[in-house]
């Protein structure tokens, strides 16, 4: 629902003009093209075919609720502004020119008639550019699903993920199957961290994608391990030093560590299916914050399957969770959603993106030090940036959406797995 307040808020938008800036494409996702626009240091967020202005100001909304009840300084809420529809006509039209879009996403054209759009920081540079004494690396990661509800493990040895990996060769929208498990990365164990990110940069999908000084690199041929030893003199010791990170762990980067780091093999991927147990997190690593939301879901999915079957579809109520949210958070403290709603909350933090963006930076002096941003790794000293993006509430559809894949799932599991 737009009230006055917004109607207000929006006549006095700023108007942002492309054409006198210079803009480059930076990547795309189903919902939203991104153009990055480096003299600003921002990123603008651009609508696909579908979207409207609407969507653009639940998700504001929205998004404001899930920083203060999630992910604080972790994410900055987009701002939006005002474009004028020739100028993302002709966006759409230099876009495909120059040919940077992945064909398989051109179906899809930007939604230029809304005339709106969100900025955003772009997480792939330092906003503190000062810092960088070399190149600034960024490893962007969409962990997906880190956890299962009890109630669901029954039913599968894998996770969701994993398991939609057979889906995925199944359709062939996949050639191989990673061997990067969410389970991992959520384990709260750094060897687990670690082999979670190595494994993503051997198989990245489009699960990780890396950065040269806020440029994309490509990845498609062979994955991102040679960048990685380029970024940190091998892939062992970058995969300490983001699981370090990560899990906001000060005792990581010892030579004893990057050592064993260094010399950890990789197990084979077990038969048996993925591994369930994990260990509590630091309560402000940024995979606490992102599990935590995750967690969100409170029961199992056959609950959450027959509170939808019985809710009202209008499309009115596709995305009526954002407003109850949005009055939780308001009120502050600790809060319980009831099982759709807060699988709708959980299912945005499964489809998130984290950005990880760093560089070398000189020894910081002891006031420096105390401050967040410079850690110590080895003998180096690095300036660091954690962020989450891609914070977009799901419709309610998204129910019967994951019921359908659920299904599908388990089908490609048992062709493949036989079980
Ligand atoms: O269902 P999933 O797990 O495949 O997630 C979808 C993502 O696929 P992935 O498996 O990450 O390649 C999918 O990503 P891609 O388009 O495959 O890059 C979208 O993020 C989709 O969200 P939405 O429909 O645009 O709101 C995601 O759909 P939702 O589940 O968030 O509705
Ligand atoms: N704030 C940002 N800074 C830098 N790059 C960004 C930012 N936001 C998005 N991007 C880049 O643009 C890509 C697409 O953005 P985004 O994930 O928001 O699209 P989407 O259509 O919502 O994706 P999905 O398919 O997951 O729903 C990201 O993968 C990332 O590389």
């Amino acid at each position: 629902m737009s009230g006055p307040d917004e109607a207000t808020a929006e006549r006095s938008l700023r108007t942002l003009t492309l054409s006198d800036k210079s803009w480059l494409y930076k990547g795309e996702g189903n919902a939203n093209v991104v153009l990055a626009m480096p003299a600003d240091g921002t990123v603008l967020r651009v609508m696909k075919d579908g979207g409207t202005a609407e969507t653009l100001r639940l998700r504001t909304r929205y998004y404001d609720a899930i920083r203060r009840s999630f992910l604080d300084e972790y994410t900055d809420v987009p701002v939006l502004v005002s474009v004028h529809e020739e100028q993302l006509l002709e966006v759409d039209r230099r876009l495909r020119a120059q040919g940077c879009r992945p064909s398989d996403r051109l179906y899809k054209g930007l939604a230029f008639t809304v005339g709106l759009a969100a900025v955003c920081p772009d997480y792939t540079v330092l906003m503190q550019a000062r810092a960088a004494i070399t190149p600034v690396y960024c490893v962007e990661i969409k962990p997906k699903q880190g956890w299962l509800h009890v109630t669901d493990r029954r039913a599968q040895a894998r996770c969701a993920f994993c398991a939609h990996q057979y889906l995925k060769l199944c359709r062939g929208e996949i050639s191989v199957v990673s061997r990067y498990c969410p389970l991992d990365l959520f384990s709260g164990r750094r060897e687990r961290v670690r082999r979670a990110v190595r494994r993503l940069l051997h198989t990245p999908q489009n699960n990780l994608k890396m950065f040269l000084d806020g440029v994309p690199l490509d990845g498609r041929d062979g994955g991102f391990a040679r960048v990685a030893s380029d970024a940190f003199g091998d892939e062992h010791r970058f995969a300490e030093f983001v699981a370090a990170v990560l899990l906001d762990d000060a005792a990581a980067g010892t030579d004893q560590e990057v050592h064993a780091a260094a010399t950890e093999q990789d197990p084979a991927t077990s038969l048996a299916g993925c591994d369930f147990e994990a260990i509590p997190m630091p309560r402000d690593c940024v995979l606490h914050k992102i599990l935590t939301m995750q967690k969100m879901q409170t029961t199992g999915f056959a609950i959450v399957y027959s509170e939808y079957d019985r809710s009202p579809k209008s499309a009115a109520a596709q995305f009526g969770h954002v407003d109850r949210l949005v009055r939780v958070a308001a009120a502050g403290g600790q809060f319980v959603l009831d099982p759709l709603d807060g699988y709708l909350v959980a299912a945005t933090a499964q489809d998130c993106s984290l950005f990880v963006t760093f560089s070398g930076t000189r020894m910081p002096s002891d006031t420096v030090q105390q401050q967040r941003g410079v850690v110590r790794f080895g003998t180096g000293w690095y300036a660091v940036q954690v962020k989450v993006s891609d914070l977009d509430p799901k419709p309610l559809s998204t129910v019967e959406k994951h019921r359908k894949r659920n299904a599908d799932m388990l089908l490609a599991c048992e062709q493949y797995l036989g079980r």
